[in-house]
């Protein structure tokens, strides 16, 4: 089966076309018809589809109302979708079309942690809850890790650190999630590229309530212009920010220095629903290609057991700590598409 797998990132759009477990990156839309007009099945990344789409489903007309009225849980994503869904079901009238919420991975989380502390009544009116997000890139690294650890899945608990331009962390608990850093929204939790993750609502309230900023003012700054671009000025990539800081920007240091406080926090609060620490594992474009940070974020955790001292190597998965490390450390090239693939093709069987 010939599964093309789109993912609408908040940086990036990629596009693979899977067949088994071979994966080919395709460059835009037209070409994907023009090369690969036969694929069989479309697997489509959804970021947020709201209360009413949590598990991956072939799309019907029910399907995509509901992702409509899911647009403004995730401005930076799911408009994205539904653009992408409504060309290429134009484009390749004759696939089946699946959407593939990042959500479903997190339908396993107890709900004392998925529950907000607030009125009942509000919860239950506007499905007030921690969703979580990122779910393909963590199944993916959770089985992964397994393999590298040559143990069950079944039998693991990881700490896993989604890096890139939006960032999570989640306690991987015998193959399943039990805790993660997103929630209701694609903005709370670790400190991104251009997103500040989690920030005081109080501090919000009153810059609405003392009209200091308007709705729109302050969505655009907490989506676009916060996190690592925030606080550095200069770019939202750690690349440039390391060769920066090395260079002796201190704002580029000191905004890769919050972002690895930031994400050992939230490492630290997710830790809390696990047993004990089996391995921490590092995914994402940030997670596996910017071994200074993970450097940064491991070294700093030895309350948690975890040491840095990182190999730097990334020719392929693999444990990167030193081999006496009392938890290992892994770095894992995100493949959201033979997830993605995987999950559409089990939908359409
Ligand atoms: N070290 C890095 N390597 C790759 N991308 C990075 C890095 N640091 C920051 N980024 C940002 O992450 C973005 C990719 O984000 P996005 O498309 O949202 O990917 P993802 O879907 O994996 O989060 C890039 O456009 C870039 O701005
Ligand atoms: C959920 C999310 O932030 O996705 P991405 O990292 O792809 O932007
Ligand atoms: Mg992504």
């Amino acid at each position: 089966m010939k599964v093309l797998t789109v993912n609408p990132g908040s940086g990036s759009l990629r596009l693979h076309v899977v067949d088994g477990d071979d994966a080919t990156e395709v460059g835009d839309v037209e070409s994907v018809v023009d090369r690969h007009g036969t694929v069989d099945v479309v697997a489509h990344r959804l970021v947020h589809g709201g209360a009413d789409v949590v598990e991956p489903a072939v799309v019907t007309s029910k399907v995509r109302a509901a992702i409509a009225a899911a647009e403004s849980l995730a401005p930076e994503h799911v408009p994205k979708s539904e653009k992408l869904l409504d060309q290429l079901t134009e484009l390749l009238p004759r696939a089946t079309h699946v959407i593939c919420p990042d959500t479903a991975f997190h339908r396993t989380i107890p709900a004392v942690a998925h529950t907000y502390p607030l009125p009942a009544r509000w919860r239950a009116r506007w499905d007030l809850r921690r969703y979580g997000f990122h779910g393909w890139s963590f199944g993916w690294a959770g089985r992964r890790a397994a393999v590298l650890l040559d143990r069950p899945v079944t039998e693991v608990n990881l700490l896993v650190a989604h890096l890139s331009g939006g960032c999570s962390v989640c306690a991987v608990s015998h193959g399943r999630s039990v805790d993660t850093s997103m929630g209701f929204t694609p903005l709370e939790g670790t400190m991104m590229a251009k997103r500040s993750g989690t920030v005081d609502p109080g501090m919000l309230l009153w810059l609405l309530r003392e009209g200091k900023l308007t709705v729109d003012e302050l969505e655009d700054g907490l989506y676009h212009h916060s996190g690592l671009l925030g606080l550095s000025g200069t770019s939202d990539d750690t690349r440039d920010l390391v060769r920066d800081a090395r260079e002796g920007n201190v704002k580029a240091r000191f905004a890769l220095a919050v972002f690895e406080h930031r994400t050992r926090r939230e490492l630290a609060a997710v830790a809390a629903s696990l047993p004990r620490i089996d391995a921490l594992v590092f995914t994402g474009d940030i997670g596996w290609d910017q071994p200074e940070t993970a450097e940064g974020v491991a070294g700093g955790l030895g309350v948690l057991g975890i040491t840095g001292g990182l190999s730097r190597q990334r020719a392929q998965d693999s444990v990167i700590s030193a081999p006496d490390a009392k938890v290992p450390v892994l770095a894992v090239r995100s493949r959201e598409e033979l997830e993605l693939a995987r999950a559409a093709a089990h939908t359409v069987r």
